[in-house]
């Protein structure tokens, strides 16, 4: 299947070792064996996917971030990579249900939504950095994304409407 007929984000790849096709999300990082499937029904504006999301995030700043600082921590030091150990800590949390993600948010996340839980509210393309939007808009409700560069940060994403 070529990739112009895949949803947005999707491109089929070979696996090295079995030898198989698979399916890469590039914004969200995730990959599947299934094709992914284009959403059912186009929007008001006749693209598919909604016009809005609401989400809710993680944030692990480090160093390198645009704004290196958060209610957390006056000035974070930590490294990028430290920063991603820590995010992908957190996701396997949430995943084994050791915790919930308004649970870690709240107390983790370097961005102030953390006092709502790491709710960001409802919003449409062209408001958040790039890779966020990308990432967000692809996921289905109820779904957590993989962990997401922006300049602020480490992110994962759970879009919740
Ligand atoms: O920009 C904000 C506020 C975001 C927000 C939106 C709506 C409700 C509450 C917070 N915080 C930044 C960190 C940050 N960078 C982001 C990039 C994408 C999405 C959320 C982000 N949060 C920071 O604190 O440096």
């Amino acid at each position: 299947m070529a990739n112009e007929e895949l949803p947005k984000g999707w491109e089929k790849r070979l696996s090295r070792s079995t030898g198989q096709h698979y399916y890469l999300n590039v914004y969200t990082k995730e990959s599947q064996w299934d094709v992914p499937i284009k959403p059912a029904q186009p929007n008001d504006n006749g693209d598919d996917g909604p016009e809005e999301v609401q989400c809710s995030h993680i944030l692990v700043k480090h160093a390198y971030s645009r704004r290196p600082s958060s209610w957390r921590e006056q000035t974070i030091t930590r490294s990028k990579e430290e920063a991603l150990d820590l995010i992908k800590t957190y996701r396997e949390q949430i995943v084994s249900g050791e915790a919930t993600f308004t649970e870690l948010a709240s107390q983790y996340s370097d961005c102030s939504s953390a006092k709502r839980g790491g709710d960001l509210g409802p919003f449409g393309r062209g408001t958040m950095q790039k890779p966020f939007e990308q990432a967000a808009f692809a996921l289905k409700v109820g779904e957590l994304s993989s962990p997401v560069d922006t300049d602020s940060g480490v992110h994962i994403i759970e879009r919740t409407a």
